[in-house]
């Protein structure tokens, strides 16, 4: 299965989160389940991604709910539509961004992000994520995104 986000072509995929042309970025990767209608990310945070020792930075896990939020949208609204990101590739942009921090996150095992959309409407898509460490829910996205309007360069935007 290949990630959504590396249907995106390259004008679209220099993001810091997620961008496969970023050098220096943390190259998120999101894979849709269409039976399930929800998306899952993987992230094994480094030792630098600390903020307290032994436990994540915050502002890491946003970003991870941020970029795997994007993709899901793009992925959700292609089914929606009956649309193929290969042929059509699709690009959200993230307007609204909500992190509850329910419990402190573990810096170590493997981050599993589930993605869920809520809405898919006209250019928005709206994304719930449960990021889960070693199986505990420690954090809770809500995610508005919408997609780049035509113009923008790239695909179908
Ligand atoms: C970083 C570029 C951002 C600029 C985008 C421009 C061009 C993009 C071109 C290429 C992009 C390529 C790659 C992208 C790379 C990385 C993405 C990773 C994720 C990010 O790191 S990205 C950076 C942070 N992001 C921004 O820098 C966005 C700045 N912003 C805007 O560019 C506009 O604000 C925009 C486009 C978001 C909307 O503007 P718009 O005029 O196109 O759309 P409009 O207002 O019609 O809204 C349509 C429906 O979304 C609802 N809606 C809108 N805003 C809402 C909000 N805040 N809360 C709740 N709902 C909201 C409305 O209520 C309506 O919903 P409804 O139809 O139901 O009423």
């Amino acid at each position: 299965m290949k990630a959504i986000q590396l249907y995106y072509p390259p004008e679209w995929a220099h993001c810091y989160g997620c961008g496969y042309l970023n050098a220096h970025g943390l190259h998120i990767q999101t894979y849709w389940d269409p039976e399930k209608g929800e998306s899952e990310t993987r992230f094994t945070p480094r030792p630098y991604h600390t903020a307290i020792p032994g436990f994540v930075y915050g502002g890491l896990l946003a970003s991870l709910v941020d970029c795997h939020s994007t993709a899901t949208a793009a992925a959700a609204k292609a089914q929606a539509e009956g649309l193929s990101l290969e042929a059509t590739p699709l690009r959200f942009v993230t307007a609204s961004l909500k992190v509850d921090f329910l419990k402190p996150t573990p810096l170590g095992p493997d981050l599993r992000l589930v993605g869920r959309p809520q809405e898919v409407k006209g250019r928005k898509v709206v994304v719930e994520t449960e990021l889960y460490a070693a199986g505990t829910l420690t954090v809770r996205g809500e995610a508005v995104l919408v997609q780049i309007a035509e113009g923008f360069g790239g695909g179908a935007g």
